[in-house]
């Protein structure tokens, strides 16, 4: 935290119009909020290899450096940045992969002010923008023992280039066959709590004696491959992101007795009498609260398994689905290092400068970002960038966008 030198104020008041972001220093943009200013990129610092954020407050002239949630995108050559909606900076990377170009800065969605408030400090998260409709995350609860893990793993087999599996942290021991970083995230308490005060979980709890916890990261890295993100968390957790702004679809499952439920614990063999009776007690409550209502959309019971499955494809929609490889990225565009952009309406036009031309595919491209879904914590869903051809109806064709 520090003051900001008076004339480097003055040139970021005199840069700035409605809200649009224009280049101040280097690869720097600044983009003002009511009464804060967003200095976003070209820190003097070249070891950092992220985008880094700064924020003047004009009412203190104090410089502050927030508290920045989710994962930050790399460094590039240049980039622009576009105030939407008030609450969210859009960020177009120059130079950048196509599935890396743009990106959201939100400074004041309901994440964000739920974040400030439990953090109290200045927040800012980013959310990277995901081109076309991605599904929403599905939440799977249900007391131990029931068949969750069973019924996951038979949705991933068959459709693994649809569905990625929410790596949660714990403070658990491994089992015999869990894998580090595949089944869980296999963590030390102290390591998971300072996580948890950066505010880098979703959420967590504490079940049958340990810590259980969703990082953003495991949902984001989900939605990066492009697939569709399951979690497997307890009720605790699944009322955590039901009030959360984390838009899901929840399944809760239940076993067809009680003494069902024991028995395939006891089977299943992998803890001690001490933990089956406490996994047991807590199964009664679980029951109770998954069933009563608020937190699930589906419940499901899982009696003979084939038929739960062939239920829970039916309620995602998947019934008669052969699986499919992943959406083709292949007509995604090459964005220039230096453009500018402009906003008309809910579509941002991003214009290529005319020295980049012959390197850039095409000269105008319409990221449309009227259909917004998501967003921090998790990726902001439903973009549509496409290229136009050319100039060819001048201005007038490109005000009819
Ligand atoms: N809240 C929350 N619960 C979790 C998370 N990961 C797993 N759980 C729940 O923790 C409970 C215990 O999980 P686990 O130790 O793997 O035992 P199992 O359910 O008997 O296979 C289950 O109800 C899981 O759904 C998480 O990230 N958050
Ligand atoms: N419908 C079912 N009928 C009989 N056994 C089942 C059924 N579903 C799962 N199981 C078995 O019950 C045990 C617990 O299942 P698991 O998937 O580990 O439960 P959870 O993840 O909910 O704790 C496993 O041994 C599994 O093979």
């Amino acid at each position: 935290m520090g003051e900001a030198p008076a004339l480097f104020v003055e040139d970021l008041l005199s840069e700035n119009t409605n809200g649009f972001a224009l280049k101040s220093k280097g690869s720097q943009t600044t983009t003002i909020v009511s009464d804060k200013t967003y200095l976003i990129g070209g820190t003097d610092d070249e070891s950092t290899s992220t985008i880094e954020v700064q924020i003047f407050n004009r009412s203190t002239g104090q410089l502050i450096v927030p508290k920045v949630l989710g994962t930050k995108p790399k460094q590039c050559k240049g980039h622009s940045a576009v105030l939407l909606n008030e609450d969210r900076i859009l960020i177009v990377k120059g130079d950048s992969s196509p599935d890396d170009c743009t990106w959201f800065l939100e400074v004041d969605t309901k994440f964000v002010r739920q974040q400030r408030e439990s953090l109290e400090t200045e927040v800012v998260a980013w959310s990277k923008g995901i081109r076309g409709e991605a599904e929403k995350p599905i939440v799977i609860s249900g007391p131990s023992g029931v068949g969750k893990g069973t019924l996951i793993a038979k949705l991933m087999k068959e459709f693994p280039s649809m569905f990625g599996f929410s790596v949660s942290h714990t403070t658990r021991a491994p089992r015999e066959k869990e894998k580090d970083g595949v089944h869980y995230h296999f963590t030390d308490r102290s390591v998971m709590e300072k996580a948890i005060k950066d505010g880098k979980f979703l959420e967590f709890a504490a079940v049958h004696g340990n810590l259980y916890g969703t990082s953003i990261e495991a949902v984001e890295v989900v939605a990066d491959e492009g697939k569709r993100c399951i979690l497997d968390i307890d009720v605790q957790g699944a009322r955590s992101v039901r009030a959360s702004t984390l838009e899901a679809i929840f399944i809760f499952i239940c076993p067809p007795s009680f003494d069902e439920l024991e028995k395939r614990l006891r089977e299943r063999g992998t803890e001690t009498e001490e933990q089956i009776q406490k996994r047991l007690r807590n199964a009664k409550t679980e029951l109770e609260q998954g069933q009563s209502g608020g937190i699930f959309d589906h419940i499901l019971v899982n009696n003979d398994l084939e038929a739960c499955y062939e239920s829970l494809k039916k309620l995602l929609g998947l019934e008669g689905i052969v699986s499919t490889t992943p959406k083709s990225l292949s007509e995604l565009v090459d964005l220039p290092a230096v453009h500018s952009v402009s906003k008309i309406d809910q579509k941002i036009l991003i214009i290529c400068r005319p020295a980049e031309v012959d390197k850039a595919s095409k000269q105008l491209f319409v990221l449309d970002v009227s259909a917004l879904k998501g967003g921090a914590p998790g990726r902001t869903r439903g973009l549509n960038l496409y290229a136009v051809d050319t100039f060819a109806n001048g201005v007038d064709g490109m005000k009819q966008l």
